[in-house]
């Protein structure tokens, strides 16, 4: 059983003006996440994410569809149930969130206090906590006394102080600098292995899915375009949005007007091959181009590495006899994505 279902989700907001249509804000949104998966969710801004993220976390009800968590329909619980819930549902957020008027210590203690635990077991839990993210040293510190990347260490800890199952993390690195990104990264990775915990992430930034999950789903307009495993949405993205936001971290193919200039610079014709994990390796494709007599350049593309994954698309400008390269490429096409634009009927 999935840890968290949705099934047929939608959330709607009131027309704006007076006789207008209700805004669908999450649009008929069915996923499982399963019980130690971190799942991303993606999309560009005003795509539904953050609707999403509130009706998983029961801070606003849907308007149809059933949310299940641990099998438990939690759109028909009273509020008091509500609150126990989201004692185990933790959340980090872009700007924080934290009390500037409290201490580190004194943040990551709050929901301790709130759930009211013994004042030893508050301590002791927040030194783990504190030891954990790194930031012991600075326990007596204010928040404005920290960097970004301390302060989302701290979101973090304050986050886990109840010992939640599932984490939320709404555009928890957006705020932060490359390098404190990745430090957030390797942290929230570290939550999920060492504490088990279920991580949903939601972010416009397909980097962070890259590097941090294990599945994603991508938004478009209230509704999920495309879900899966996140190698195979990235190395064969089926729906526009999920290519757009793939483009932006991997090389792929040519554009027309990249390969209007290749053409430019490059003689012969301009061909691309597409690798995936299991498919035949890029050795033998130069290989084969080798020993068919057929020169070759890499002029566009890239591999990418997801896990250990591979995939990725090289472009090659091939010169030699166009018979050579035809008995090349059918070679090549037995075991490899080949596509020359305008003869495969491409750009
Ligand atoms: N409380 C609300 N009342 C009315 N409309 C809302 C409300 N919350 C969100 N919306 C609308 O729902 C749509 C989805 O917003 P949401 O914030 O979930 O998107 P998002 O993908 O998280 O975008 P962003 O990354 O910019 O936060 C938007 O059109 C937004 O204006």
């Amino acid at each position: 059983m999935a840890l968290i279902t949705l099934e047929n989700v939608t959330k709607r907001y009131p027309a704006p003006t007076r006789g207008g249509v209700p805004l669908v804000a999450v649009d008929d949104v069915s996923l499982e996440i399963e019980q130690g998966d971190v799942y991303g969710i993606i999309g560009y801004s005003g795509a539904g994410k953050s609707t999403l993220v509130r009706l998983v976390n029961a801070l606003e009800p849907a308007s149809t569809g059933r949310i299940l968590i641990d099998g438990r329909d939690i759109t028909a619980l009273p509020e008091r149930e509500l609150r126990k819930l989201r004692l185990g549902i933790g959340m980090i957020f872009q700007q924080f969130n934290l009390f500037s008027s409290r201490t580190v210590r004194g943040n990551i203690a709050y929901p301790l206090r709130v759930a009211r635990r013994p004042a030893r077991e508050i301590g002791s839990r927040v030194d783990d906590l504190l030891s954990f993210v790194g930031l012991t040293d600075k326990a007596d510190a204010y928040p404005e006394q920290l960097s970004g990347g301390q302060k989302q260490r701290v979101g973090i800890a304050r986050a886990l102080a109840t010992g939640p199952r599932i984490l939320l993390a709404d555009e928890a690195t957006s705020a932060l600098d490359p390098d404190t990104t990745q430090e957030v990264l390797a942290l929230l990775r570290r939550v999920n292995e060492e504490f088990g915990v279920t991580i949903l992430v939601i972010t416009h930034e397909m980097d962070v899915i890259q590097s941090l999950a294990t599945k994603v789903a991508v938004m478009d307009r209230g509704r999920v375009v495309e879900h899966g495993d996140v190698f195979d949405v990235f190395s064969r993205p089926r729906e526009d949005a999920s290519e757009r936001f793939v483009s932006t971290v991997v090389r792929g193919v040519p554009s027309p007007v990249e390969l209007a200039a290749l053409r430019e610079r490059h003689p012969g014709r301009i061909v691309t091959f597409s690798f995936r994990d299991g498919t035949r390796s890029q050795a033998s494709v130069f290989v084969t181009l080798a020993e068919s007599g057929v020169g070759f350049e890499l002029v566009y593309g890239g591999i990418n590495d997801i896990r250990g994954r591979a995939f990725g698309h090289l472009t090659l400008a091939l010169t030699g006899p166009d018979a050579s390269i035809d008995a090349a490429l059918d070679r090549i096409r037995e075991s490899t994505d080949v596509t020359e634009p305008g003869r495969d009927g491409g750009a």
